[in-house]
């Protein structure tokens, strides 16, 4: 699913009252009667207070077309209209018009902070004070409303987006957005739904196909791209049945230092669980009962180092290299690490103490092969790409990485961000149980065995990412997040591809909870 700029909306509302000709408020009227039938069927009728706040502009029109439904529904509606400009909007003026044909009164204006309405914990509020059209940070008593509203304990609900909240740019810290609990958004999700600086204040959300234009749809590049399960559906390769094990590739794991040899156990067995044909752990000496008796299906070779690896003299002929977990950043094995890399030919999955070691000899980024693979946290990023001054300053300088050194980059966290030049694959799977130790091991193991499988680089990240996560909440449900663990999380890498394929009436516009 495409995720555009507030621009690119704006542009697509344009194209779609063009195109089916019809008026624009024909189309809030739709949009309105979508969200009505959402909430009403949440609702079913029941006889709670509801509190509308409108802003001045299409989404405060929203807002007034929604409620103009509810109280022709029977619901105990008050609307309250923010009088913070004169600029009022065609169509915010038409429901305006129309709301008073119905209530025979006038919405209640705010002018200042002396008009805010008591809020009981039983009510419920509607946010279409701002959508997509805010171009700046809200102030004075317009930004004390949206502070007094999220001080209220009572459920919020925001319409396309949470009030205050820019789609794609930065915000300062202080900037008044609304802590919605709930959010219907209208025909893609926001960029900043997904990112960690403003994604808390969105609540869960729901996409609400508004028919825009499919042709403007179609074309448009996109910000940025969600993953969802059909897309993930169609990446995944089903396996012929005259094939044998050498069809499935072979992964070489490079991983693991005493103390740490848990890492090169997740990274070698999740290579196996995803379906590579075969796979060989090389470690120090001292690792090698541990691993054998962990992992019988895994082959291994050692170093000579017995407590960290030293050296590497191994062919990589038609093996895909997954290098770094748990190796530390001991002198030798820094020199073992670039004899590796510098050896391999096709895409390297490089995660943890590997991009720590690149970080300090970045000669060696032009050694790696196109399309390789990293997969730092934030803490590894910034010593790839040093500090980033907001969510969207990171992405940028990702994309910029990603260019110079035709590199794949996946940027973990709780929406993982696989950045591949230009593009950008926002992952919706997982949850925070998996922020646990050695879940970055299992994910680089994940992506060397799609990799092996023959996935090309881009496709191989993107779809492990998704099974990565999807494995996680799957292995949540028996779990909990607290009980979720590294090993779990990758024994769940089976179910989760059998999962992609069930429940066959699973709607196409995802419905997601954070
Ligand atoms: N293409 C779409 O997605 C559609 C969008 N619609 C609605 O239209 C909304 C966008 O409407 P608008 O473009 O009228 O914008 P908004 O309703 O979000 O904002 C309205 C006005 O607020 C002013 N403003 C911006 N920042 C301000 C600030 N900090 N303080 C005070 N005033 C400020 C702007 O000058 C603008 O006139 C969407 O969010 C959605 O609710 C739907 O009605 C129809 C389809
Ligand atoms: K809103």
């Amino acid at each position: 699913m495409k995720i555009l700029s507030a621009q690119q909306l704006a542009e697509a509302d344009k194209s779609t009252i063009d195109k089916q000709q019809i008026s624009s408020n024909d189309l809030m009227e739709r949009v309105a009667t979508l969200v009505f039938e959402r909430i009403h069927q949440r609702l079913n009728g029941a006889p709670v207070p509801i509190k509308i706040f409108c802003g001045i502009g299409n989404n405060g029109g929203d807002g007034l077309a929604i409620a103009r439904h509810m109280i022709q529904h029977g619901y105990q509606v008050t609307v309250y209209v923010t009088n913070c400009s004169k600029k009022r909007s065609p169509d915010f003026l038409v429901n305006y018009d129309r709301i008073k044909d119905v209530t025979n009164d006038w919405p209640i204006l705010l002018s200042c902070k002396e008009d805010f309405p008591e809020i009981s914990s039983q009510d419920i509020i509607i946010d279409a004070i701002f959508g997509t059209g805010i171009n700046r940070a809200l102030d004075g008593w317009m930004a004390d409303l949206i502070h007094y509203l999220n001080e209220s304990k009572t459920f919020k609900v925001a319409v396309d987006m949470p009030s205050g909240l820019y789609a794609n740019t930065a915000h300062k810290k202080e900037d008044a957005i609304l802590k919605a609990d709930h959010t219907f958004t209208f025909q893609t999700p926001k960029l900043s739904f997904f990112l960690p600086e403003t994604g808390d204040n969105v609540g869960t959300f729901e996409v609400i196909n508004i028919g825009l234009d499919p042709e403007y749809m179609m074309q448009v590049a996109p910000l940025a791209q969600v993953i969802s399960r059909e897309a993930a559906q169609n990446m995944y390769q089903p396996r012929k049945k005259f094939t044998h094990k050498g069809n499935y590739g072979h992964v070489l794991t490079f991983a693991g230092s005493k103390g740490k040899m848990g890492a090169a156990v997740l990274s070698a067995g999740a290579a196996i669980n995803a379906g590579a044909g075969k796979v060989t752990a090389y470690i120090p000496e001292d690792g090698n009962v541990m691993l054998q008796s962990s992992l019988p299906e895994v082959m291994t070779l050692q170093s000579e180092g017995e407590d960290h690896i030293t050296d590497f003299e191994h062919s990589l002929k038609d093996t895909v290299l997954c290098i770094g977990p748990g190796i530390g950043t001991e002198k030798d094995t820094c020199s073992a690490f670039a004899k590796a890399v510098i050896k391999q030919s096709s895409p390297i999955v490089i995660d943890a103490d590997g991009i720590l070691i690149l970080a300090q000899q970045p000669e060696l980024l032009k050694d790696l092969p196109k399309d390789s693979i990293l997969t730092p946290h934030d803490g590894e990023l910034k010593q790839l790409l040093g500090e980033w001054k907001d969510d969207y300053e990171r992405l940028e300088k990702a994309q910029e990485f990603s260019k110079e050194h035709n590199l794949i980059l996946v940027l973990k966290g709780a929406h993982t961000i696989t950045v591949a030049g230009s593009s950008q694959y926002v992952n919706d799977t997982g949850n925070p149980g998996m922020a646990t130790a050695g879940s970055g091991d299992v994910l680089s193991g994940v992506i060397a065995a799609f990799l092996a499988q023959g996935y090309d680089p881009l496709t191989a990240t993107v779809f492990a990412v998704y099974i990565h996560g999807a494995s996680g909440d799957l292995a949540a449900q028996t779990y909990a997040h607290e009980g979720l663990k590294a090993s779990v999380i990758s024994n769940f890498i089976g179910a989760s591809i059998l999962q992609l394929f069930r429940n066959p009436q699973q709607p196409q516009e995802p419905q997601r909870t954070q």
